[in-house]
């Protein structure tokens, strides 16, 4: 379990180098910035950045495997998680961050052109609007309930799509909630960032049979 902002910079560390820690730290700082403008995390959260967002977005990446190609797409990005945080992590393969609101797509595009994420596009609107292509990882954290998550997805999904889905504590009961044939493609991994988290993982294009 990653508990302190020491152990959340070495956790990162190792997936991304002292580039990303630089990147980090200068999104950190931004963050805390702009925070006093517009409300993209909670105050609280921001004394334990590294641990709150950063480790908690870069744990994903270990779920899915390193060869895979393709765009990740990170649905209701907010402030950034965990979409930002991927694109430093993962420089050469191409995220796609999804947000409607004007606020935050305004940051977000701030963030991509400041910290150079050439691999990072920001799409600005709401995903219903977003054309249809293939994604090869959808994340999304606290970006709606399951069942409407992949309903609204499901369109960008391939047999070959990784899900990655950062649920808190309603993580196995979102999943035993699901129609059976849909539950099937689905399991609960234990968050590293919070004992009581659980983070949905799968892999396959979403249908609509029972
Ligand atoms: C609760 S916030 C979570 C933000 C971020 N993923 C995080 O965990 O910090 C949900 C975000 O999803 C965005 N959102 C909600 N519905 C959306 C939609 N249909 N299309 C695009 N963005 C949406 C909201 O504007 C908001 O920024």
């Amino acid at each position: 379990m990653i508990t302190s902002e020491a152990e959340a910079r070495t956790f990162i560390e190792g997936l991304g180098g002292q580039g990303a820690i630089e990147k980090l730290e200068a999104l950190a700082a931004a963050l805390r910035e702009e925070n006093e403008r517009q409300n993209l995390v909670s105050r609280g959260s921001l004394e334990e950045v590294w641990v709150r967002h950063f480790a908690d977005s870069a744990q994903l990446i270990p779920h899915v495997p390193r060869e895979t190609k393709g765009a990740w797409f990170d649905l209701g990005s907010g402030a950034g998680f965990p979409g930002l945080v991927l694109a430093i992590l993962r420089p050469n393969e191409p995220t796609v961050l999804i947000e409607s609101r004007k606020r935050r797509i305004d940051w977000l595009e701030a963030m991509a052109d400041n910290l150079a994420l050439q691999n990072c596009v920001i799409e600005g609107k709401r995903l219903e609007l977003v054309e249809t292509r293939k994604a090869a990882v959808i994340s999304a954290r606290a970006f709606a309930p399951l069942p409407k998550l992949l309903n609204l997805s499901s369109r960008f999904s391939t047999v070959s799509t990784y899900w990655v889905l950062p649920k808190g504590r309603s993580a196995a009961q979102e999943v035993s909630e699901l129609p059976r044939k849909t539950g099937k493609m689905f399991h609960v991994e234990q968050s590293q960032t919070d004992p009581e988290a659980g983070i949905v993982v799968g892999k396959g294009k979403i249908g609509t049979g029972k």
